[in-house]
């Protein structure tokens, strides 16, 4: 089994991309798509395991070596900062990481003149880091989900979230105001791993690069 190579792949949104980029360099894992509770898979032909994890549990995998290999979302490994190898942009899963508030407090608010705020995110190290860059005390609280709801109901007057579409934004009177970053997919590899598993890891990452 040393010689396996095993990859974290996240339920989910990236699920799909993930198996359909793997899929063309011959990687084949299909049967992470299926209806099942299994969570891992083994492909002994290729000698390849498929573990399916949610995505932020995916850089631990790899961090402490139980996959050599995982796919993640930018907007975690920031969030984190584990000590990862990150060689591919995979492109895919795009959405941009936003400062947003209620339309009605945008209109004569001004980011700039921020001195002490209060934001409601997943995201609570990379909300820390962004503010004190620029000098503003923020008051962060930690949310799991649905964080659109925090300014609805006054729990914050702003929130840090992913948007892609806007739909989720606008359904609930929100606007962007600021751009803390753009995301997208990302490989990231186990570091011990890359060294005793190097000819295979690396075909991986040259196989993989043609196709991003
Ligand atoms: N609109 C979006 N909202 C959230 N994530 C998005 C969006 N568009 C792309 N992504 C990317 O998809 C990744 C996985 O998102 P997904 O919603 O499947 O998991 P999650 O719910 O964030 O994670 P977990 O299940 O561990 O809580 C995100 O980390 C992000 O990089
Ligand atoms: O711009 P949009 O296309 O509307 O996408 C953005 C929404 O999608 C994500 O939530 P998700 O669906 O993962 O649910 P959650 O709020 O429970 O995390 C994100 O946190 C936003 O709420």
């Amino acid at each position: 089994m040393t010689d396996y190579i095993t990859i974290a792949i996240p339920k989910g949104r990236i699920l799909e991309d993930s198996v359909a980029l793997f899929g063309k360099i011959g990687i084949h894992c299909d049967e992470l798509l299926s209806n099942t509770r299994k969570l891992i898979f083994e492909n002994h032909e290729q000698r390849m395991r498929y573990m399916i994890v949610r995505a932020t549990d995916v850089p631990t995998y790899v961090e402490y070596g139980c996959a050599d290999l995982g796919i993640v979302g930018k907007d975690t490994l920031m969030e984190q900062e584990k000590d990862l190898y990150e060689p591919l942009d995979l492109k895919f899963g795009y959405c941009r990481m936003m400062v947003a508030e209620p339309a009605g407090l945008a209109l004569d608010d001004d980011p700039s003149s921020w001195t002490n705020i209060r934001i409601a995110t997943k995201y609570p190290n990379v909300t820390e880091k962004y503010f004190a860059r620029k000098g503003v005390q923020v008051e962060i609280i930690k949310l799991y989900g649905s964080i659109e709801l925090a300014p609805l109901v006054g729990l914050s007057e702003r929130i840090v979230d992913l948007v892609s579409t806007g739909e989720t934004l606008r359904q609930n009177g929100l606007v962007e105001v600021e751009t803390i970053a753009e995301i997208t997919t990302r490989l990231i590899v186990n570091r011990a791993s890359l060294k005793t598993k190097h000819p295979r890891i690396t075909g991986i990452i040259e196989g993989l690069e043609k196709h991003v």
